[in-house]
């Protein structure tokens, strides 16, 4: 007997990626393998995308919305039940081009081929009971304390906010939570050692790609992905958010330098400098996984760059016996100025795990110290906006190390980042300080000459 294989639809592949998350796997990576083994029209991937997405990240608004309707404790429920209703109620609520009734009807039948026509019913009843009433979250957010209520409105946990808020201020919290919750830009990086960059420009223009400026040379913004994604994959292209660029320009490498990039993977800032060294010199590329590497060395040659060498070792004890001129260290962090792109990652995030990555970070940062040669530059970066990864863990470095100062770059116009640090040298860019650009942090560092 021949059994046919059901093509899957975009809330098939929402719900997948949710139920994979459950159990640690990375939306990103859970969407694209099933996007790659769907021929689905291109309307139906994007759908499938925003419904992930967006289900992962209103999940407070909705399960508070759920919660009230669905009878009994939702975190013992099915997670197939609660994680279709997941995606129903954030289509009832966030898009408006989906009409009620195919929300509904969708996620019951779903739930129904999954789990039967009982659990079927009970999504039935907690949706009717959802999509009869004009407005279902105001009665319920009219009711809360105005520190839950901001929290379910804007779906963050409480403690995120209470933290940015003390930090920043209620208006920077505001931009910060909508820029979260919004669609992100894709950054595109122009590759300039490509022969035939003249090219791209027209090239983009006829794939009719909506594209706009960023403000910084050969970066682009788009949400228009999967028509330039074919650019990507020749190595004309490479995805990085402007924000990115920032530690590599802030570096100011030179061609003919000898560069240590000590936690490089998957490559955007490697493949970036080596763009910017004319890929003249040497990078030598840490990163702690083996297939991580393989990734940088795969990436390098498809953009035609020769100078990166990379080696599979812990960034922390990592020794060749040499030291380098310049030292790239983009450290592994919480993640906190990058929410919109990792939608997920709001409900992992905890301040426990914000103190791991500190101590981590200051581990590799004593070690950069170590590598570096006198009078070299070290430029240590995150992609958060917490303070202990960030100027609190520099200030620590400072502290313990009387033969670094800060200092700010000699003659890249950095202006475009925002500094919001006292330090020389220092940039934080928060998550709608500039459109398009991710939140992220920067610090140059130099050590003094041999005496
Ligand atoms: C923020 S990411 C780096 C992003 C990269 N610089 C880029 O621009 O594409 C941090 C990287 O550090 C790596 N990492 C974590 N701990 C490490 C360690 N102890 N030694 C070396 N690499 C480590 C992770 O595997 C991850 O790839």
């Amino acid at each position: 007997m021949t059994t046919v294989r059901r093509t899957l639809t975009a809330r098939d592949i929402a719900l997948q990626v949710l139920l994979d998350c459950r159990k640690g796997i990375k939306s990103d990576n859970a969407l694209h393998r099933l996007l790659r083994q769907q021929n689905l029209p291109q309307q139906e991937r994007a759908l499938a995308t925003q419904l992930t997405n967006g289900a992962l990240r209103h999940r407070l608004t909705l399960d508070t919305l759920i919660g009230r309707f669905y009878r009994h404790d939702i975190r013992k429920a099915s997670p197939v039940l609660i994680d279709a209703l997941r995606i129903a109620v954030y289509q009832v609520l966030f898009l408006d081009r989906v009409p009620d009734r195919a929300a509904v009807n969708e996620c019951v039948s779903l739930v129904r081929r999954l789990k039967g026509r009982h659990l079927a019913a009970i999504a039935n009843g907690v949706l009717r009971s959802i999509t009869s009433r004009p407005a279902p979250l105001d009665d319920i957010l009219r009711e809360l304390p105005d520190d839950e209520r901001l929290a379910v409105e804007t779906s963050h946990p409480l403690w995120l906010l209470k933290r940015w808020r003390e930090r920043f201020g209620n208006d920077t919290l505001k931009a910060i939570t909508s820029c979260n919750n919004a669609i992100p830009w894709t950054g595109i990086r122009m590759n300039t050692l490509n022969p035939a960059q003249h090219t791209v420009p027209d090239e983009l223009h006829r794939r009719g790609a909506g594209l706009q400026e960023s403000g910084l040379e050969h970066f682009l913004l788009t949400q228009d992905f999967e028509k330039i994604a074919p650019l990507v994959r020749s190595g004309a292209l490479t995805v990085q958010n402007p924000s990115q660029a920032l530690p590599c320009l802030l570096l100011e490498a030179e061609q003919g330098d000898d560069i240590l990039d000590m936690c490089a993977a998957p490559g955007g800032k490697t493949t970036f400098l080596a763009e910017l060294m004319n890929n003249s010199g040497s990078i030598t590329a840490i990163d702690r996984y083996p297939n991580k590497c393989r990734k940088i060395e795969e990436r390098a040659r498809l953009l035609g760059i020769s100078i990166i060498s990379t080696i599979a070792a812990d960034a922390r004890t990592f020794d060749t016996g040499k030291q380098y001129d310049r030292i790239l260290l983009d450290a592994p962090c919480s993640g906190s100025g990058v929410l919109a792109r990792r939608p997920e990652l709001r409900w992992t995030i905890t301040p426990e795990s914000i103190d791991e990555l500190a101590r981590l970070q200051e581990e590799l940062l004593e070690h950069a110290a170590e590598l570096l040669k006198p009078d070299g530059i070290l430029v240590y970066a995150t992609c958060s906006i917490e303070d202990e990864e960030n100027t609190g863990q520099i200030s620590r470095f400072l502290d313990r190390h009387p033969d670094f100062h800060p200092e700010d770059a000699s003659s890249t116009d950095l202006s475009l980042f925002s500094r919001r640090t006292q330090l020389a040298g220092g940039y934080l860019t928060l998550p709608g300080d500039h459109e398009g650009f991710d939140g992220a942090f920067a610090q140059r560092l130099r050590k003094r000459p041999k005496a």
